[in-house]
């Protein structure tokens, strides 16, 4: 099965990197100029192997297995304008957002675009850095259709990389984007000092809301405490790796974060309050988090919003 990725950020390139240790890898970019260099920005210290061609011609994509590794919120548009040279072929969602514009995943945003195709989620606990540098990592791929699941796990599975198959497309999808909202929560309420013990309840009243929301869309239940859920929560509320992380701790401190990091929780924490209120789900932490990002709350008066809700059963 031959495999080609769709975005040089530096999770496309570290997944690039991993899977040319079993052949030839065909990696797109729109900003390719480090190529030649053989090592992207996104990814310093990692010297891309001879096995993985990068290209910023979408022509020369021919793979029968492409993953798509664009931001959330850029999916879309890519997927307008291109989507129907990757139909009818297996394409892999490493999207962590909800899509600001239609309230949905990525993987539904491929399945409208393509209609044709075999629509399958890589998510889990794995920072690019690790991937790259061939670190143990344990991932999930979810495809509705359990004998491509399988395929893919197949081939996308590494010496370092192990996934885990389910086709519970939802409930995979969902915890990888959810989990980000969190984890700006997480940092924020670190930056302001508010201490571990209010991160771990965030962590854990997060996870309520992230249950709440992903079953009330069709997720299994059971998927959420899985690594695509708890697993990558845990990473991310407590890495400062983690560039949604990192955002919550400059909200929390008031320090300027570095314009144009993809840090998805922001916007879909704004999509996620769009979805609540729309299903009549209580999202509190998510809630504040997309009022944070937009500047309608304003740090001081986050724990208010938290603390002076009415007091109720956990
Ligand atoms: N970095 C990680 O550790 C990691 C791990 C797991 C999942 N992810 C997910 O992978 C996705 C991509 O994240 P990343 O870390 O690679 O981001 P990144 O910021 O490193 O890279 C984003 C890439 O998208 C490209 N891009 C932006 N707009 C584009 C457009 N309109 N058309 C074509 N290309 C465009 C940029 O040039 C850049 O190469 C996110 O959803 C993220 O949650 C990242
Ligand atoms: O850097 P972040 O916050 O986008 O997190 C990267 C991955 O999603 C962690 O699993």
């Amino acid at each position: 099965m031959s495999v080609a990725i769709i975005g040089a950020g530096a999770f496309g390139t570290a997944l690039a990197v991993s899977l040319a240790s079993k052949g030839p890898v065909t990696l797109w970019g729109r900003d390719i100029g480090w190529a030649e260099a053989r090592e992207n920005p996104r990814l310093p210290g990692v010297t891309l192997p001879p096995a993985l061609h990068v290209t910023d011609r979408l022509d020369e994509i021919a793979a029968e297995t492409v993953l798509l590794a664009l931001p959330a919120q850029v999916l879309g548009g890519f997927l307008a304008e291109h989507g129907a040279r990757f139909d009818r072929r297996n394409l892999v969602s490493c999207a962590k957002g909800i899509d600001l514009a239609t309230l949905t995943g990525p993987s539904a945003l491929i399945a409208a675009a393509c209609p044709q195709a075999r629509v399958a989620v890589l998510t889990g606990p794995s920072f690019a850095a690790d991937i790259a540098r061939g670190l143990p990592t344990a991932l999930t791929l979810a495809c509705a259709d359990a004998g491509t699941a399988e395929a893919l796990q197949r081939r996308l599975s590494t010496a370092t990389l192990r996934l885990y198959r389910t086709t519970d497309v939802t409930g995979a999808e969902l915890g990888g984007a959810l989990k980000n909202i969190i984890a700006i929560a997480a940092g924020a309420a670190i930056g302001a000092g508010y201490g571990d013990s209010a991160r771990a309840s965030i962590v854990t009243r997060g996870f309520a809301e992230m249950l709440r929301l992903a079953t009330a869309l069709g997720a299994r239940p059971e998927t959420l405490p899985g690594l695509s859920g708890l697993g990558d929560l845990v990473l991310t509320c407590t890495s400062e790796q983690s560039r949604n992380f990192r955002y919550g701790l400059a909200l929390g401190t008031g320090r300027d974060f570095a314009a144009g990091t993809t840090v998805e929780g922001a916007a879909t924490a704004r999509a996620v309050t769009r979805l609540a209120e729309r299903l009549g789900i209580e999202m509190p932490i998510s809630n504040l988090v997309a009022g944070l990002a937009q500047g309608s709350i304003a740090m001081e008066h986050a724990l208010d919003f938290l603390l002076n809700r009415p007091l109720k059963e956990e």
